[in-house]
């Protein structure tokens, strides 16, 4: 059994976070186990509160994990500050572990998981370490500096992400205003590229895709997989999950993290090479 560990944030909703990334490793068969760095009270509505660890806290956890277990992969998620980056970035840095940064930044509600100045503390101090960053449009605005509004904004984009030293940059396309599909931009450092697409479900219920995607990511790479079969598998995981969403929660519900393993014959995912 593969250990993999999770650092992130407490969703009480239980849709993202934390909560989603363990219920992702369950259901890909590794093992998980978490370093929390803020707890948030939420459910599908938004965020009503966020108390953070302390960065002391949150290396005691992360070296708890590393004194004992043999870790295949490791992902971060929300970090709030940048002591806490600064702290999980020098003990990773020591470890040859592969590492997956979504770059988490706001709720769908619109609430702050990541304070200001904690950004640059991620483009410094985690991508250089990064194997994979899955920044959502948004979210590679603001690591960029620059807007997105075309394909080739997108290329330009990972090409200033992969100038940190990460290996591997997917640009998430959840937020493209394209109503049929849901694509999403993969590029690597030595040049290669290719994108993938399902088809865009029509539901409000999309809380922790992110997460959920990143999750399932870290998983197929602690298993073994390929990062690009582990991509790919990740993409089948969230199209499953956004497709057979649960209508919990009277906001943004959760996806069905259940149904990968049901129905993970039926998915297509559609491969453009470039
Ligand atoms: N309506 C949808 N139908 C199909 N796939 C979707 C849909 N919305 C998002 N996705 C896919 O879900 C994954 C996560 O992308 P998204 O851009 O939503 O992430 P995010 O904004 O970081 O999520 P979060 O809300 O957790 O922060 C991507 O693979 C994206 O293409
Ligand atoms: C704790 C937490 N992490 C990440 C997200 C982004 O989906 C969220 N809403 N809450």
């Amino acid at each position: 059994m593969q250990v993999v560990t999770t650092i992130a944030g407490s969703d009480s909703g239980g849709g993202a976070g934390i909560q989603a990334d363990l219920k992702t490793f369950q259901e890909l068969k590794v093992f998980g186990t978490t370093v929390i760095t803020a707890l948030t009270a939420q459910n599908t509505r938004g965020v009503s509160g966020v108390l953070p660890i302390e960065a002391a806290f949150v290396k005691q956890q992360l070296q708890a994990l590393l004194d004992d277990f043999s870790i295949s992969a490791v992902k971060t998620g929300m970090l709030f500050s940048s002591a806490i980056i600064h702290t999980i970035a020098q003990i990773i840095a020591d470890t040859n572990i592969p590492l997956i940064v979504d770059p988490v930044m706001i709720a769908k509600g619109g609430e702050s998981l990541l304070q200001q100045e904690a950004i640059d503390a991620i483009i410094h101090y985690l991508l250089p370490i990064a194997t994979i960053v899955t920044p959502n449009i948004p979210e590679a605005e603001t690591l960029t500096g620059k807007k997105i509004n075309t394909i080739a904004d997108i290329k330009k984009a990972a090409d200033h992400l992969l100038a940190t030293g990460v290996h591997c940059a997917i640009i998430k396309g959840g937020h493209l205003a394209d109503a049929t599909n849901a694509t999403d931009y993969v590029f690597f450092k030595n040049g290669q590229a290719f994108s993938m697409q399902t088809p865009r479900i029509a539901t409000k219920n999309t809380h922790g895709t992110g997460c959920t995607f990143s999750a399932a990511l870290t998983a197929f790479v602690g298993r073994g997989l390929t990062i690009k079969e582990a991509i790919i598998e990740a993409k089948k995981f969230i199209q499953l999950a956004i497709t057979h969403d649960l209508a919990l929660g009277h906001g943004h519900g959760p996806t069905n993290h259940f149904a990968y393993q049901n129905d993970k014959k039926s998915c297509e995912v559609t491969i453009y090479e470039s």
